[in-house]
């Protein structure tokens, strides 16, 4: 059966839509979303359609969980094109026995999700939020530190709104996947939380709403974290344990790259910062020494790809001609080993 999607910009029609569905035995998986759609949102949305009658996606750039001085005003938006490339997910879904179908966009404006107060950046702001410590101030919550307190309080309000049997989150963003099973978990949340694997580039680069900033100088340097990480995996996979022995690796590639650009004229190179690489415990996210291979560990990192100092004429920069500074991040799940 056809069924066209139902954009909603309030809770309450969204809810009576929802209830229908309830009604009458469907499932619902939600996919929440900042928009700028890449296939790392497309697989999770065709993730949600084979394990549901119905698949509901939110588009909201969630201001709360950007800290003050980060890019919430240059956060890519692109509405048109994400609606086309719903559609021709529904397309394809629509032609497979069985599938669900996206029925639902949820694309709030700020004071139907934040209704009491406006919404705040600050740290010592007034607000009603939902925090998970210490994991939310670990690696990515050390260097965004109000990050995760706005993850977990708009999902919190997401899955309040939507009601979901399934909500469905990209291994890319592996420590937010770790707050929000912790979420559910601790607030008897009724929702089953499943992720979804990183989708890359052909060369490795996991694929970001925010790659479209880099161009091709710095995209081709931002790849370095991916292969650091695939370095350190290598180690685990021929039998190290000892962090040191297993991180040596990434973090010598890391350091070649940035010295190697460091090295270069203004005019050719991109250079890049190394915020972060971990190696933690899947389920708290703290640093470990040594891999219980029964358990596995989390190697993840965070890099910062600085501003081009010399474009040049003609040169692909990227979306803000190579002004805006990109933030990547990535992981390896080390897996346990029986
Ligand atoms: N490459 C990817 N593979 C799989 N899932 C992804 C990928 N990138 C993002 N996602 C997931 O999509 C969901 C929405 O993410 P979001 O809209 O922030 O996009 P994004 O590309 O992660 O943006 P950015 O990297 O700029 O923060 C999250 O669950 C996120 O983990
Ligand atoms: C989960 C999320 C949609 C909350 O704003 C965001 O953090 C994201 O896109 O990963
Ligand atoms: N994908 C995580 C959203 C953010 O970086 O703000």
């Amino acid at each position: 059966m056809r069924r066209a999607i139902h954009t909603f910009r309030e809770v309450q029609p969204l809810r009576t839509f929802r209830k229908e569905l309830q009604a009458s035995q469907r499932t619902v998986g939600f996919v929440p979303t900042m928009g700028a759609l890449h296939e790392g949102h497309i697989s999770l949305m065709r993730q949600a359609a084979a394990e549901n009658t119905d698949v509901f996606v939110s588009i909201y750039v969630n201001p709360t969980q950007f800290g003050v001085n980060e890019d919430l005003d240059s956060y890519p938006k692109t509405w048109q094109e994400d609606m086309d490339k719903i559609q021709a997910l529904n397309k394809e879904l629509r032609a497979r026995d069985g599938s669900g179908s996206i029925t639902a966009i949820f694309a709030p404006i700020t004071k139907v999700m934040y209704p009491t107060l406006p919404p705040t950046s600050e740290i010592t702001g007034p607000g009603s939020f939902v925090t998970i410590t210490p994991l939310g101030s670990l690696l990515e919550g050390a260097s965004r530190p109000v990050f995760f307190r706005g993850v977990a309080t708009v999902c919190m309000k997401l899955f309040n709104i939507v009601m979901p049997e399934r909500v469905y989150f990209g291994q890319k963003d592996v420590q937010q996947t770790v707050v929000i099973k912790r979420m559910v978990k601790d607030f008897h949340l009724d929702t089953e939380v499943k992720i979804g694997p990183t989708e890359r580039e052909a060369d490795g680069l996991a694929m970001s709403s925010r790659n479209v900033y880099l161009g091709a100088r710095r995209r081709e340097v931002g790849v370095v974290l991916s292969r650091a990480l695939k370095a350190a995996e290598k180690k685990y996979l021929q039998g190290k344990r000892l962090r040191a022995d297993i991180l040596w690796p990434a973090n010598e590639v890391s350091t070649s790259k940035m010295m190697e650009q460091d090295d270069l004229p203004p005019s050719k190179r991109a250079r890049v910062e190394v915020d972060y690489i971990s190696m933690a415990d899947p389920d708290t996210m703290e640093e470990i020494e040594v891999v219980d291979a029964s358990k596995g560990a989390i190697l993840s990192g965070a890099i910062k790809m600085l501003p081009l100092e010399e474009p040049q004429e003609g040169e692909d920069c990227g979306l803000g001609g190579g002004a805006v500074p990109v933030r990547l991040i990535d992981n390896i799940i080390l897996q346990p080993i029986n």
